[in-house]
C-alpha cells in the first residue's frame, strides 16, 4: 500500500503539493487524476523518493521509498519514457537496470515479451517509435515483478491496440493483488480501467472515492424527453404537465427535454395522461469525463482563451436554467452535453464497454504462467517504422537519481 500523510512539496514561491493525505491499496488499479499542472508528476517523483517532500510524508509499505529493503524489486515505475539511452538497444537497456537491481538476465526476454518489443529487442531505443517507447518504459517498470507500480501517463502515443494491451495489464497486475497507481488524461480510458480514483486540483486533494461513487457525486442523472418534432405544442403541454408534477425540466439544443426530479415511469404516466406521444424517454448518467470537468472547473490552470468551452460546456438555451451544483462540489455553471451516439446504441452508460474487442474486460491471470500479459499478438506497424530522430540519450530515471532533477 501506498500511504501519503499531509504531503507538501514546495518549489520556491510555488506550492505544487499541498497537504495531501490519502492511500492507494493493493488489488484495484487506482486513477490518479487532475489539470495540468496540478501537482500528479510531483506526487509520483515523492513516492518513488525523487523529491523529498517540504512536509508531511509518503511510504510504500510502512517505508518511505529510500528506506524500503530492495527497493527495485518491491517498486516499478514508469515516469519518462523517454529518459531512456538511445544509444543501447532494448535489451541492454533492460539488462543495466537488471543488474543494478540483481535481477536475473532471464526476466529481460521474459519482459520483452510482456510488451511485445522481442522482435526488436536489438534495435537502439533511439529509432523506436513514441508506442514502443512506451512498452520499454513499461518492461522496465515490471522487470523487478514488484507488488506494487506506477504508471504516468502509461497510454501515451499507444495505438488502439496498445491502449487496449494497458488496460488489460492494468487489471491483471490489481488482480494478482498488486497496488496499481496510474495517471491519465484520458478519461474514457480510466472509466473502463480504474476501480479507484485520486483527483487532485492545484495539488489539493479534491475527491478519494470508488469510480461509481465519483460519477454519481458529480453528476446530476436525468432523463431525456423526446415528443415529435414538428409539434411544439405537445412539448410545451409536456413541459407545463412535468412541471406541475414537481419535476425540472430543461429545453435541450436538439429539441429534447431534459427532466429532473420524475422518475422514468412517472414521466411516462404524465405523457400518457396529458395525452402526449413520446419519441424518447431514456436516463441519462453522466459520463467520467463529465463528472471530472465539473468537479475540476475551477481548478484548471492552463486554458485556451479561443472556444474555452468547446465541445464540454455548451451554451444554455435561451430562458433556460443551468443544472443545480451538487453542494459542495461540482461548478455551477456546468452543463452536460448529450450523451454520444454509439454504434445503434444512442445512450450507452458509463462503465458498459462498446461491443467489439476493446470492450473486453481482461480475465484474471493465474500467477506463475509465463508472460502473463503478453499480447495475443507480435507488434505491427510500429517495428517498420523508419527510425525516429534521435533523442538526447538520457539516463533512465530510476528511483536512485538525485532529487528535484527536473
Ligand atoms: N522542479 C520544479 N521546479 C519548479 N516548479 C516545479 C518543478 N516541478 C514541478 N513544478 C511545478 O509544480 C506544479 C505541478 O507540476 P506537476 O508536473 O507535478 O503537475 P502534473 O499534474 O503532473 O501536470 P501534467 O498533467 O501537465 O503532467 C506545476 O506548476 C509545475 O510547474
Amino acid at each position: 500500500m501506498i500511504e501519503a500523510v499531509g504531503l507538501t512539496k514546495r518549489y520556491g514561491a510555488k506550492t505544487a503539493v499541498h497537504n495531501l493525505s490519502f492511500q492507494v491499496r493493493p488489488g484495484a488499479v487506482t486513477g490518479f487524476l487532475g489539470p495540468n499542472g496540478s501537482g500528479k508528476s510531483t506526487t509520483m517523483r515523492m513516492i518513488l523518493g525523487l523529491d523529498n517532500p517540504t512536509s508531511g510524508q509518503v511510504t510504500i509499505g510502512g517505508y518511505p521509498y529510500r528506506k524500503l529493503p530492495n527497493a527495485s524489486r518491491q517498486v516499478g515505475a514508469l515516469l519518462d519514457a523517454k529518459a531512456v539511452h538511445g544509444g543501447r538497444s532494448a535489451r541492454n537497456h533492460l539488462l543495466s537496470l537488471a543488474q543494478l537491481s540483481g535481477i536475473p538476465a532471464r526476466r529481460v526476454d521474459e519482459v520483452l515479451g510482456v510488451v511485445g518489443l522481442q522482435g526488436v529487442a536489438g534495435k537502439r531505443s533511439k529509432g523506436f517509435s513514441l508506442g514502443m517507447g512506451q512498452r520499454l518504459g513499461i518492461a522496465a517498470a515490471l522487470l523487478g515483478d514488484p507488488q506494487v507500480l506506477l504508471f504516468d501517463e502509461p497510454v501515451n502515443g499507444l495505438d488502439p491496440e496498445g491502449i487496449l494491451w494497458v488496460r488489460n495489464l492494468m487489471k491483471a497486475l490489481a488482480a494478482e493483488g498488486r497496488t496499481v497507481f496510474v495517471s491519465s488524461h484520458l478519461m474514457s480510458e480510466m472509466a473502463l480501467t480504474a476501480d479507484h480514483l485520486i483527483v487532485i486540483g492545484r495539488g489539493q486533494l479534491m475527491a478519494d472515492m470508488s469510480i461509481k461513487d465519483f460519477i454519481s457525486a458529480n453528476s446530476a442523472d436525468f432523463a431525456r424527453v423526446r415528443t415529435p418534432g414538428t409539434e411544439s405544442q405537445q412539448r410545451e403541454k409536456l413541459t407545463t404537465a412535468l412541471t406541475e408534477a414537481g419535476g425540472q425540466v430543461l429545453p435541450e439544443q436538439d429539441g429534447a427535454l431534459r427532466v429532473t426530479g420524475l422518475p422514468l415511469p412517472r414521466i411516462s404516466d404524465i405523457a400518457h395522461e396529458a395525452d402526449v406521444r413520446l419519441w424518447e424517454l431514456s436516463p441519462h448518467q453522466a459520463s467520467l469525463e463529465e463528472a471530472y470537468m465539473r468537479m475540476t472547473q475551477g481548478a484548471v490552470d492552463y486554458r485556451s482563451t479561443i472556444d474555452q468551452k468547446a465541445g464540454l460546456q455548451q451554451p444554455l438555451p435561451p430562458g433556460a436554467q443551468p443544472p443545480m451544483p451538487v453542494p459542495g462540489q461540482g461548478q455551477p455553471d456546468w452543463y452536460a452535453p448529450p450523451p454520444p451516439q454509439q454504434d445503434g446504441q444512442p445512450f450507452a452508460m458509463p462503465g458498459q464497454p462498446p461491443a467489439g474487442p476493446y470492450g473486453a474486460a481482461a480475465a484474471p491471470v493465474a500467477a506463475g504462467q509465463p508472460n502473463p500479459y503478453a499480447q495475443p499478438a507480435p507488434m505491427g506497424q510500429e517495428q517498420t517504422q523508419p527510425a525516429a530522430p534521435a533523442a538526447a540519450p538520457a539516463p533512465h530515471p530510476t528511483p536512485t537519481e538525485s532529487e528535484d532533477a527536473r
